[in-house]
């Protein structure tokens, strides 16, 4: 390291020496800049105050950028060795973009990207209840390096109502899909013999032991109803599925249910969910990671099933021939779109085609927006119900009526969910629609946000989590404090 050190510093002499214009150590000015950069969220007036008046000596010549540039090279271990050489090293190293750095290029069997560390390390360290932003502590980078490169990595299983995502949390996404726990064992058998077949079946499919890590399971939106009757089923559902993991030995368990898991993918703490899921769709009102249970979560009895199914029958009466429905969820997710005019659309008339590997090319014209519409105009598919923009429309006008706290207006951000979310041209639409019926006061500052991962945002909020610094002491529950709970 000394030689490395001491060769920067024999360039950096001769370029101080050679050149007037292209290197220079920190000006004060510099010095303040990089302060700001450095304590930017700080109150800490000591070490504003400390990094102003340190000095490293005879380094104090070398600009903090290219001393950061040497550090780089030298890695995490190394830099984290010189903290302990005096108070001036260890604020030059403790620097926040420094670390950032370093987790983002040395971490490499975490690949969360950049803005959802920040953000779980920001809004989520506190576990539940989230802490509001400003109480949180000031984050240091160095530490979180140290925590995070110390976790074991968790199984994510985010068991959806149609499909079940499943892997490690250190993967760049989920390694595999399986049917839900409710299509194990038959109807009648009981809850915790199907959970127990279902999560047998996810480890060895895994090829990874229960006890070995921690797991995060998601709880199905489906079972968000506030009636007396659904808080006992989601209760229910959710004991079980601790009492079958700790009964497998799994040494943690983080329970989440799917709508605050894929707002936090979508790296937000409030906000509108609208997970359009296999059968229904929820509209899930959260505010700080609470689901607003008494404010109302909205459930629309429509969901990709019946879009493919909408699909499959316009094929049919086309006469048109295809081997299973795997064709035509595929002629939906690479044809379909949400038409921003309707009517518009249908004088038209376009087509498009796509090839479907072993069955040969498919042309759609119409249905290629009129599956999508089905979601504003549900009677078009035969369902008796109303269309999404109606359900987030109402799902609004109630939070805003309920109203009592400081986080004004977080309801107008609308976070898509789910696979069918991933339709071309949704948000756009969702977005006309709701400010066709929604006041001018609740059109201002609406958001519609795009799916952050499509039907894996989900497993992606899991993973966000579950790779946080804190995760273990603040998302889990251990056997020993269920049982005690229980
Ligand atoms: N790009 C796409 N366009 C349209 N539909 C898509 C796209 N990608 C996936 N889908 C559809 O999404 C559906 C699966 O969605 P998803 O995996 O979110 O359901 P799920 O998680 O089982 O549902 P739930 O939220 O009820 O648990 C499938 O029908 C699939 O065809």
């Amino acid at each position: 390291m000394s030689i490395l050190l001491k060769k920067v510093w024999e360039t950096m002499s001769t370029r101080l020496l050679s050149s007037s214009s292209t290197c220079y150590s920190d000006t004060d000015d510099q010095r303040k800049r990089n302060l700001d950069l450095m304590y930017e969220e700080s109150d800490d007036l000591y070490n504003k105050y400390c990094y102003l008046t340190s000095t490293t000596g005879a380094f104090d010549k070398i600009p903090s950028d290219i001393f950061h540039q040497i550090l780089k090279f030298l890695g995490p271990k190394e830099s984290a060795k010189l903290t302990l050489v005096c108070k001036s090293w260890n604020l030059l190293v403790s620097d926040n973009r420094l670390w950032v750095f370093f987790l983002q290029n040395y971490n490499t069997h975490d690949y969360s990207t950049w803005d959802s560390i920040v953000f779980a390390e920001k809004h989520l360290r506190s576990g539940y209840p989230l802490l509001p932003p400003h109480q949180s502590p000031r984050l240091s980078f160095m530490s979180i390096y140290g925590q995070r490169s110390e976790l074991t990595g968790s199984v994510i299983i985010d068991g959806g109502t149609g499909y079940c995502k499943f892997g490690w949390s250190k993967y760049a996404s989920p390694s595999g899909r399986s049917a839900t726990f409710l299509e194990f064992g038959n109807i009648e058998s009981p809850m915790y013999s199907r959970l127990r077949h279902f999560f047998a079946t996810i480890y060895s499919r895994m090829q990874v032991k229960p006890s070995g890590q921690p797991i995060i399971v998601s709880i199905p939106i489906s079972q968000s109803h506030g009636t007396d009757s659904g808080k006992a089923a989601r209760r229910q559902l959710k004991e079980t599925i601790h009492q079958v993991l700790f009964d497998m030995n799994v040494p943690a368990v983080c329970a989440i249910n799917q709508a605050t898991l894929a707002l936090y993918a979508a790296r937000r703490t409030s906000g509108i969910v609208v997970n359009i899921g296999f059968n229904v769709t929820s509209v899930v009102p959260i505010l700080r990671g609470k689901v607003m249970r008494d404010v109302g979560v909205e459930v629309v009895e429509l969901g990709a099933s019946k879009l493919t199914g909408f699909l499959k029958e316009k094929m049919q009466q086309k006469n048109m021939r295809f081997g299973s429905l795997y064709t035509v969820r595929t002629l939906k997710e690479n044809l379909c779109y949400v038409a921003a005019d309707y009517e518009e659309a249908l004088s038209k008339n376009k087509q498009a085609s796509f090839k479907v590997a072993g069955e040969g090319w498919f042309t759609l014209s119409n249905e290629c927006f009129q599956t999508g519409e089905i979601l504003f105009q549900p009677q078009l598919g035969g369902v008796n119900t109303i269309g999404l923009h109606h359900a987030i429309a109402l799902c609004m006008n109630r939070c805003q009526a309920a109203e009592a706290t400081v986080d004004g207006g977080w309801f107008k951000t609308v976070v898509l969910a789910g696979g069918t979310a991933c339709l071309l041209g949704l948000p756009e639409r969702l977005d006309k629609e709701l400010r066709s019926l929604l006041t001018p006061s609740l059109s201002e500052g609406l958001r519609v946000l795009p799916p952050a991962y499509g039907a894996e945002s989900a497993w992606f909020g899991a993973k966000t989590i579950s790779n946080m610094s804190t995760f273990g002491e603040t998302w889990c529950v251990t056997k020993k404090q269920f049982r005690r709970k229980s």
